[in-house]
């Protein structure tokens, strides 16, 4: 179990990781750990991934009280409503990576599921990616709309904005992130009709060995 310290050091490393390999650009996306049963370590507003300050991180409560660091993210209410919706959320990734950016701006799409499996890994690490309506980024109707997919799904496309994943701790939820980043990828990279989707029997089979 990481102390406060060292998880604010694996937020700045972690988030200037994202940032060379290109998954995170400019002053876009935000990151969040949660620190125990009353508190969030998140991302100030405005802060590139690429050049956080330890210090400088924000504390909040899961009541939304700003305890201490820069002023947070303008996303930390769909942080803090995800917490509540899925316990098992122990971190929280928040990006605009260009394949499922592209993704989430595409007009015919099935919103209960984006992105049918066709890679095994998919399947262990997201599964489906259900996508809510857009809503301007730091507006209220985010969180609960997030909240509500979160209780089902480790990972959510925001129509015409980007993509939240979580997992059981920020490297975790990065992973599943990457691997969410990369599906996209293929995906938007073989003409729909070339590809073979898994069948349900092969989703199932995945499920019982590694679900
Ligand atoms: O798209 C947006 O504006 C936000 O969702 C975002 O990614 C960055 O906002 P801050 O975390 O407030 O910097
Ligand atoms: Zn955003």
């Amino acid at each position: 179990m990481k102390n406060e310290a060292e998880l604010r050091a694996q937020m700045v490393n972690y988030g200037r990781d994202l940032f060379l390999r290109g998954y995170a650009t400019g002053g876009a996306g935000n990151l969040s750990i949660r620190l125990d049963d009353c508190r969030i370590l998140a991302t100030p507003t405005g802060a590139s991934l690429g050049r956080l300050v330890a210090e400088a991180l924000s504390v909040v409560t899961m009541e939304g009280e700003h305890l201490s660091g820069d002023r947070p993210s303008k996303e930390v209410d769909f942080h803090r409503a995800i917490y509540h919706a899925a316990p098992e959320a122990k971190a929280i990734v928040h990006l605009h990576s260009t394949h499922l950016t592209a993704l989430s701006c595409k007009k015919h799409i099935n919103t209960e599921n984006v992105l049918q499996a066709f890679t095994p890994y998919y399947v262990m690490r997201v599964g489906q990616l259900p996508c809510i309506p857009y809503f301007r980024p730091g507006s209220e109707e985010i969180a609960p709309a997030l909240a509500e997919k979160a209780i089902k799904h480790r990972a959510i496309l925001m129509a015409n904005h980007g993509a939240v994943v979580y997992g059981k701790d920020l490297l975790d939820a990065g992973d599943n992130y990457e691997e969410l980043e990369e599906t996209a990828k293929l995906f938007n990279l073989i003409p729909n009709e070339e590809l073979r989707f898994l069948s349900t029997d092969e989703v199932n089979e995945l499920n019982q060995v590694f679900g």
